[in-house]
Order: C-alpha cells, then sequence, then structure tokens
C-alpha cells in the first residue's frame, strides 16, 4: 500500500519498526484467531480512550491548517472518529457486557497515555505537518495491516468484523484521502523536493516515534 507519495518516504525512514507494528504478535493473533478474548477487550477498552484524544488531535489539526481543504478533511477525520470508529469499540464492548460510561471512565495505561499525548505535543510544538507526521502510523497502518489481514482471513478467527472494518473500501478510501492530504500539505509548505528541506528529518522522526508507540500500544494488549 502506498497511500501517496510522502507516506512510503517515511515509512522506509522508520526501518524496522514499521514492520514490529505492523506485523506485531497481536496483530498475527487477530489474523488467526488465536489472540485471547480478554486481551482483545483490554484492548478495545483503552482504545477507545485513544480515539478520544486522536479525535482532540485531528480538532487541533483544523486550528493548525492553512487552507480549509485541510480543514475539512480534519474536520471530516473528527467526525469520523467520533461518529463511526468509537461506536465498533461501543458495540463489541456492549455485547461483552461493558458500557460506555465504563469505558469512558476506563483507567488509562501508561503506554496510552505516552503515545495521545506525544502527538497531542507534535501538534502544539509544531505545526500541522509536525502533526501529520505523528498521526500518519495510525491511519495508515491500520490500513496496511486491514488489508494484509482481509486478504489472508480465512473466516476462521473471531476478529473478522475488526479486520473487516480496516480492510473495507471506505476505510481504504479514507487512507488514500489522508496519503493525498499529506502529499499536499508537504508540497505546500517544503515544495517540491522536501527532502531538501532542513525540517524533513524531524518529520521523519515523528512519524518513527509514533511508530514505535505503536507496538508499545500493541504489547499493552497481549496477555500477561
Ligand atoms: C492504537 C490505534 N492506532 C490506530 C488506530 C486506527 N485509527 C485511529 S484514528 C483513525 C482514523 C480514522 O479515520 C484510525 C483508523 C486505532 N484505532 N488505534
Amino acid at each position: 500500500m502506498s497511500y501517496g507519495a510522502i507516506f512510503p518516504l517515511w515509512r522506509t525512514a522508520a526501518g524496522e519498526a514499521w514492520r514490529d507494528y505492523t506485523h506485531h504478535a497481536f496483530v498475527e493473533g487477530l489474523g488467526d484467531g488465536t489472540l485471547p478474548r480478554e486481551a482483545f477487550l483490554r484492548y478495545l477498552v483503552q482504545d477507545y480512550l485513544f480515539l478520544v484524544h486522536f479525535s482532540r488531535a485531528w480538532a487541533l489539526a483544523v486550528t493548525k491548517a492553512e487552507t480549509l481543504d485541510e480543514m475539512r478533511a480534519c474536520a471530516a477525520t473528527v467526525h469520523a472518529l467520533l461518529d463511526d470508529e468509537m461506536r465498533m469499540h461501543v458495540g463489541i464492548c456492549a455485547a461483552e457486557g461493558i458500557s460506555e460510561s465504563e469505558l469512558y471512565s476506563a483507567r488509562e495505561a501508561p503506554q496510552n497515555i505516552a503515545y495521545t499525548r506525544y502527538v497531542l505535543d507534535a501538534g502544539h510544538a509544531g505545526d500541522f505537518l509536525d502533526l501529520m507526521a505523528a498521526l500518519a502510523p495510525c491511519v495508515l497502518g491500520y490500513g496496511e495491516i486491514g488489508t494484509r489481514l482481509g486478504r489472508a482471513a480465512t473466516g476462521a478467527t473471531p476478529y473478522a468484523d475488526w479486520i473487516a472494518t480496516y480492510a473495507d473500501d471506505d476505510y481504504q478510501r479514507t487512507c488514500r484521502e489522508v496519503g493525498a492530504l499529506i502529499d499536499a500539505a508537504v508540497a505546500r509548505r517544503l515544495g517540491p523536493v522536501p527532502q531538501a528541506s532542513p525540517r524533513w528529518h524531524r518529520l521523519c522522526a515523528r512519524f518513527e516515534t509514533a511508530t514505535r508507540l505503536e507496538v508499545d500500544f500493541w504489547g499493552m494488549g497481549l496477555p500477561r
């Protein structure tokens, strides 16, 4: 999956961390169905809280945007997170007897705090590009994971619905749109040869840090 021109450059610069994230043991357990249910639910409760803060980060991107197109794209993501993606978590948890108010008041794991606050700080301390570099691994990594697991899925895994959410055409379109948003935002601010910009290495570092925080987030969910 390329999702535009800048994402593959950032992904290559992240080196092994990218594979550690997208081929994590947690991900393989979702794909082959061996992930214990309690590990999945532990992840899902934390992920609900994660999405609350990610909605805040995309809302921050609205305020850091320089064009109406950027504002529209980021506002649409806030809406998609609050109204679509979080509903999947609420639905699965409700079926397991966990209410939305329990989800909202759950205690955040340190790995969750580290990741979400890192992304918010990237946006507060930096500009729109810093924020996009920190947000990209989450959106586009799940796109890659969904595509790979969706192709391999035998139907035997109880996590087929989760996989389908990210393998789905709708989500894949979102990934292409976010890839295009990043390409246009980088071209606008850094010009046609962004690798020559003094900012390039810092953007790559932000992407890699967020990728490593995704690895730790999966690790938080694994059986102890
Ligand atoms: C730890 C973690 N990382 C990534 C995602 C996926 N995700 C987060 S924000 C977003 C954009 C939605 O349009 C998507 C797909 C997740 N749920 N949890």
